[in-house]
């Protein structure tokens, strides 16, 4: 049965045409995944498909309800659950976690009984068991925004749309939400539609459809991708950005060496040590990558050196100062949450910032001018900031962090929700930041490719420092901990993966592949399934962080 029929489907926001003609199909037990570059249309898509936006023009069945008629939208909506785009919107932040649960449970009317059972097992899939009496407000923003896909999934709606929900979450947890996810659509027959920016995630649904410029330009299921990987569909359907970067405008001060000292400190929020004798170095003119799952604090450290929190023990040094005032005016910071001013425009929201570091004039016009053209911001230049995608206030976010030209960058998930091929530019630019201009980077990320690019990474956990070295090393050192990595092709995958875990090996899913690492009983694991089915795999920065996390985390009872 059709669950979403969708045909020609055209929205116009004043003068943007966000959709122009868009076809689309889901049935029961789909899990059906959009893709797109930052700004293709998919929220506007998928607030069509959940009712909460009228369109224009078009065919929309949804449930069997006529979307055209706001009648039998209402008469559905109780069977559709939707999550917004953005950390915790769909959250009362002055409730606890527990009780956001319970809120949307008796919205719905779920039984208690049900409503408790299924509370506990979302709490345990989103970890955050140990958290259920903290404020919604206070959690982290991967913690916010797995309670946001929580209170989504509570009432199991025959239809589940959920914008970016693996946005800002840990590679541990995503793998977590994506086993919900698959639970939800294979074995309760619910239809699951989301968007995201992982493109390795458009391989595990049932079908990835790729939006541009407002069009479906192609819907495929994950078994005719073959040897290509959806990024490879992405890359070849969108473009790359071949350009070489080059910031014309300079720096403003030199960091002394290091340039950022951070000296046994410890944060508590009341009785919770968020940061717990942290200790480390950044060189002057390195990228420091930041990694750790959520709530492992990342923006506590981050906001304490850009002097926004005050250590509760220890103290740090950015750029040699310890002034949190004269701290700022030495650095660029680009927030989790954004610190732009949403009922502004791209363009008023820059003047701002760069008057505000005293840039102005000619200067600062021309700084603007490089920089909408750099991050092709140039066509939103008049829009409000709470009208823009994602993925496009991320690149106005960064912008702004850089654009009065500070010897030290502060970037807390710059790459979150952004599109993969702005994602590859948005490195580029950083590297070039760094190799170039000498400036110093502290950038936190989810994505784990990108600490590959990275000089050093450090890995927290619990508020402690568990690694820290170049990636090179920490992958070495993992290899040599738990063997060599394979992979297995996708036709076999089932079957080995039986095989496999009755050797009990840990095996874990790589969209349509499957990796293990062999625990030097080689020979033995290889000839059970076959050869042939086997490559072997590099060990990735994300096998570094799920490595190194167990292993702390056995380490620690
Ligand atoms: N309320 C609005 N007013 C004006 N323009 C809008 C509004 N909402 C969206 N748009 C425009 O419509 C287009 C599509 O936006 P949409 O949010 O659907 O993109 P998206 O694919 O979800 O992007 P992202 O993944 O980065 O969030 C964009 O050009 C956007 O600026
Ligand atoms: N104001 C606050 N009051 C109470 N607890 C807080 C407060 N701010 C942060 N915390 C807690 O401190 C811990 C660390 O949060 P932090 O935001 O630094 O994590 P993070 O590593 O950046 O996570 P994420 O990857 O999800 O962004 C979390 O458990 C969070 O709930």
């Amino acid at each position: 049965m059709k669950v979403i029929e969708v045909r020609d489907l055209r929205k116009r926001y004043k003068k943007k045409e966000a959709l122009r003609g868009v076809s689309f199909e889901a049935e029961r037990g789909d899990l059906g995944v959009l893709l797109g570059p930052d700004g293709a249309g998919k929220s506007t898509l998928l607030k069509v498909l959940a009712g909460v936006l009228e369109f224009d023009e078009g065919e929309v069945r949804v449930l069997g309800a006529n979307f055209r008629d706001y009648r039998e939208v209402e008469r559905v909506r109780g069977r559709i659950a939707f999550m917004p785009e953005g950390l915790g919107h769909n959250l009362y932040h002055t409730l606890s976690v527990e009780e956001n649960l319970d809120f949307f449970a008796e919205i719905h009317a779920l039984p208690k009984e049900v409503a408790r059972e299924r509370k506990e097992l979302l709490l345990k899939v989103t970890g955050l068991l140990e958290f259920r009496e903290r404020e919604a407000g206070k959690l982290s923003g991967g913690m916010m925004q797995k309670l946001g896909i929580a209170c989504s999934l509570i009432h199991l709606p025959d239809l589940i749309i959920l914008d970016e929900p693996t946005t800002g979450v840990d590679p541990i947890s995503r793998r977590e939400i994506w086993k919900l996810l698959l639970m939800v659509s294979q074995k309760e027959k619910k239809t699951v539609i989301i968007s995201t920016s992982y493109t390795d995630e458009a391989e595990r649904g049932t079908f990835f459809s790729l939006l541009h410029e407002g069009k479906v330009l192609k819907s495929m299921n994950p078994e005719e991708l073959g040897d290509k990987s959806a990024g490879d569909i992405f890359v070849e359907m969108v473009g790359e950005r071949k350009e070489e970067v080059s910031i014309p405008f300079g720096i403003r001060g030199e960091a002394p060496d290091p340039a950022i000292v951070v000296d046994r400190v410890s944060k508590f929020f009341g009785s919770f040590r968020a940061l717990d004798g942290v200790s480390l170095e950044v060189r002057r003119g390195e990228v420091l990558g930041l990694l750790g799952p959520n709530g492992a604090g990342k923006t506590t450290l981050i906001k304490i050196l850009v002097g926004l929190y005050e250590p509760s023990e220890g103290k740090v040094l950015v750029a040699g100062e310890d002034d949190p005032r004269r701290i700022k005016r030495r650095i660029g910071y680009m927030s989790q949450k954004f610190s732009l001013y949403s009922d502004l425009t791209v363009r008023e929201n820059l003047l701002l910032w760069g008057s505000a570091y005293g840039i102005l004039g000619g200067e600062l016009s021309e700084r603007i001018e490089e920089g909408l053209r750099m991050l092709r911001l140039e066509e939103f230049r008049n829009i409000l900031v709470k009208d823009l995608p994602l993925g496009i206030k991320q690149r106005l976010g960064l912008l702004s962090s850089f654009l009065h030209g500070p010897p030290i960058l502060f970037l807390d998930e710059p790459t979150s929700g952004v599109d993969p091929v702005e994602r590859k530019f948005f490195w580029k630019l950083i590297k070039h930041l760094s190799e170039e201009k000498g400036v110093t980077v502290l950038v936190a990320t989810h994505h784990m490719e990108e600490a590959e690019f990275c000089d050093r990474v450090c890995l927290l956990s619990r508020g402690r420092v568990i690694a820290l070295d170049t990636p090179a090393v920490l992958k070495r050192e993992l290899e040599l901990v738990e063997g060599r990595a394979y992979e297995v092709k996708p036709r076999d995958l089932y079957s080995s993966l039986e095989a496999l875990e009755r050797k009990g090996l840990t095996v874990v899913p790589y969209g349509r592949r499957l990796k293990f690492f062999t625990k030097g009983e080689t020979e033995e694991v290889l000839r059970e399934i076959d050869y042939e089915w086997l490559r072997e795999a590099e060990v990735s920065m994300e096998d570094v962080f799920v490595g190194r996390l167990e292993r702390y985390e056995a380490s620690q009872g």
